[in-house]
């Protein structure tokens, strides 16, 4: 059974309709990218899978149990890890208060985060707001993964960064998905690089599926990705 199965999913805000019909499932350990141009509603895929958007048709199922009229707060209990673009980082708390705001028991606590991400460990006592844009990121990770989540979701988790710190990212999240075996949805920009981190993409157009593959398959082929997604 698919660890999470979207069928026929319809959502958006409002009166509108951003995802339009949508079939999809993951299977636990595997690494799935989404790609597309801007505004084509990835953001609003993972909003809808977090319980953030309106839910209008079709189902949504998590280890085959019905999400649908499941609140936000305990879609996070039950094991789905959001890492929004924002970062939405506690400016005025510690690297370490951020960690332990989010802490629920399991694998991951504040030392296996430390091993992780070394540099969180160097900044424990920096306040969050005055972290550089890599060390947020990595710090929105790790308060994620405090959570103990089942899959981790993440939106544009290299946007805005260094080369070298997205390099430095990238070879994280590879050991993550290795070591750990997370089932990931990563949302980038930059599709070669969310292509070498996942099994599986989809890539999207107005709201609806219009081209997949394995990841290995459209990074050989990378021209049909890029009609889709070239602005
Ligand atoms: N809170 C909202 N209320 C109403 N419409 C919204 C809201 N957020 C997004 N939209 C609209 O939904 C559509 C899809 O947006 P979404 O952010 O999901 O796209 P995206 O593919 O993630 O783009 P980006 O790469 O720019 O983040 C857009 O037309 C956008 O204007």
């Amino acid at each position: 059974m698919p660890l999470l199965e979207l069928d026929n999913f319809v959502s958006g805000y409002g009166d509108a309709v951003v995802i339009d019909g949508m079939n999809l499932a993951i299977n636990e350990h595997e690494g799935l990218s989404v790609l597309g141009r801007n505004g084509v509603g990835k953001t609003t895929l993972m909003l809808s899978i977090m319980g953030h958007a309106r839910h209008v048709g079709g189902s949504l199922r998590w280890n085959g149990d019905d999400l649908g009229h499941v609140p936000a707060y305990r879609r996070a209990r039950l094991g789905l890890g959001w890492v929004p673009q924002e970062r939405d980082i506690f400016p005025s708390l510690t690297v370490e208060e951020n960690l332990l705001v989010a802490g629920r028991s399991g694998r991951f606590d504040l030392e296996a985060i430390y091993r992780l991400f070394p540099r969180l460990r160097q900044r424990r006592s920096n306040m969050g707001g005055k972290l550089s844009g890599g060390e947020q990121q990595m710090l929105a990770i790790g308060r994620t993964l405090m959570t103990n989540p089942k899959l981790l979701l993440l939106d544009e988790p290299f946007e805005g960064l260094a080369p070298v710190i997205v390099e430095e990212l990238e070879e994280t999240l590879q050991r993550l998905r290795r070591e750990e075996g997370f089932a990931t949805i990563i949302v980038e920009q930059r599709a070669e690089d969310a292509l070498r981190l996942s099994d599986r993409a989809i890539v999207l157009d107005r709201g609806r599926v219009v081209l997949e593959g394995s990841s290995q398959e459209l990074l050989a082929d990378f021209g049909r990705v890029q009609e889709w997604i070239a602005v």
